[in-house]
């Protein structure tokens, strides 16, 4: 079987040609077509995008997965990958670069560099220095809100000796595998406040969704330390745009160094906004690429779940012949119904498995080889249950 993929060209070729010729096709672009069975993409929005009713999973080579109608997909049975923490560290050395930036006027003096004229350069550059002289991190305080895989790299190492920062951190939701890789150097806030209240520099590495959306607002820009600095390398909407723009004018805000730029922001004189660079360097994103095919590849042909993001890791050692797999509701006595249509036809189940996550579940059952027409029957009449959203037959 050849499955066909409409790939991205900002992705990674060295995770597309993951997808081999022999079982995939590959067309370039970012809008499923009516037999695309995988999508894989970047940042493109796809809010807008009808998914059709082919498609079979989405790979988001990256993180943040804002940018895709999860609610829907998981409706439609789509599974969705991402490829956490393939670009932590790329996006981590950005932040270094801009925790310096805040620390030191090094852009507008850069700036004024080469803009200077004559042939006493050296000459001009001594006197004219003054104008600008910078602190240093040493000694100040960094708060970090979301201590996931680039703020924890962050957190560990501004907290190093080889920045000497005094690290805040702040996560309710913290993974306890995350919670282990964190210096013992970092204190832990208990909420927002405590993160925000005596830090000189502020960092946020969470995901953009309803419960973050404008995290950073007024009130919670009020409760930041005077003077200080705001790092936004999460997503634009997790802060309040106008609260900044307002913190930084009445001098409350020292400067906000961000990754998302906007019409109100590029011009700010207090504003250093990148294009969207964290997670663009050569490693991130063939580690992000790679990661993600390799995920797709894996749920197309075997229909083994990792790293999704709408359902949950299912796993399962693929030994004998055919694989039924089901997206289902998570509603009760769903497994009674399916194991039910097998008992119809005789059939043994070699190996089974079932997992739920919220209002989805996914089973798969694999069975001994039956013949070809009598497992499309069955696969016909386990579509029909109520509350199966979709049936695959894999075989090998
Ligand atoms: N600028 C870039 O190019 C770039 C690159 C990678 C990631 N990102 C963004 O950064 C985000 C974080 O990336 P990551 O790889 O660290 O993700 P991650 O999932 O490893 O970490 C996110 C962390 O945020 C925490 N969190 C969630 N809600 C929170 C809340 N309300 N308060 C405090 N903490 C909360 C989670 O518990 C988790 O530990 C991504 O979702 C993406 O939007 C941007
Ligand atoms: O969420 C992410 O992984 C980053 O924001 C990178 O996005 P990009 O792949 O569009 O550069």
């Amino acid at each position: 079987m050849t499955y066909q993929i409409v790939a991205s060209t900002t992705v990674s070729p060295d995770g597309i040609a993951l997808f081999d010729q022999k079982n995939y096709h590959i067309d370039y672009g970012e809008q499923p077509k009516k037999d695309t069975a995988g999508l894989l993409i970047r940042s493109v929005d796809l809010h807008q995008t009808p998914l059709p009713d082919d498609l079979i999973t989405i790979g988001r080579a990256g993180v943040g997965v804002n940018n895709i109608p999860l609610a829907e997909a998981a409706a439609k049975g789509i599974v969705v990958f991402n490829a956490p923490g393939a670009n932590a560290n790329g996006v981590k050395e950005l932040v270094f670069a801009a925790l310096t930036i805040g620390a030191r006027p090094m852009l507008a003096g850069s700036k004024w560099v080469s803009n200077l004229k004559g042939d006493d350069i050296g000459v001009q550059v001594e006197k004219g220095k003054k104008a600008y002289v910078g602190t240093e991190l040493l000694g100040k305080k960094l708060g970090v809100i979301g201590l996931g895989h680039v703020g924890g790299l962050v957190a560990n190492g501004a907290s190093s000796q080889a920045f000497g920062m005094h690290v805040v951190g702040y996560d309710p939701y913290i993974a306890v595998d995350t919670a282990w890789h964190l210096s013992h150097h970092i204190k832990h806030a208990a909420d927002l406040k405590g993160v925000l209240e005596d830090s000189d520099y502020v960092t946020i590495h969470v995901p953009l969704t309803s419960e973050t959306k404008e995290m950073l607002n007024a009130d919670a820009i009020a409760m930041m330390k005077p003077g200080s600095v705001l790092l936004n390398f999460a997503r634009d909407d997790v802060i309040d745009e106008d609260a900044i723009i307002a913190a930084l004018d009445r001098g409350h805000l020292r400067r906000y160094i961000t990754d998302f730029a906007s019409p109100k922001l590029i011009h700010h004189p207090k504003v250093t906004v990148f294009p969207h660079i964290g997670g663009s360097t050569t490693a991130a994103e063939t580690n992000s690429a790679k990661m993600v095919v390799q995920t797709m590849k894996n749920y197309l042909e075997t229909g083994n779940i990792r790293n999704s993001v709408t359902f949950p890791d299912t796993d399962m050692q693929f030994a004998s012949p055919l694989r039924l797999t089901l997206i289902h509701k998570n509603v009760p006595n769903m497994v009674g119904k399916m194991t039910g249509v097998l008992s119809n036809y005789e059939l043994n189940i070699v190996n089974m498995m079932n997992r739920s996550q919220g209002d989805y579940a996914y089973t798969m059952i694999d069975l001994d080889q039956i013949d070809p027409k009598r497992l499309q029957k069955i696969a016909a009449k386990m579509a029909q249950i109520d509350d199966v959203i979709r049936v695959r037959v894999l075989s090998h």
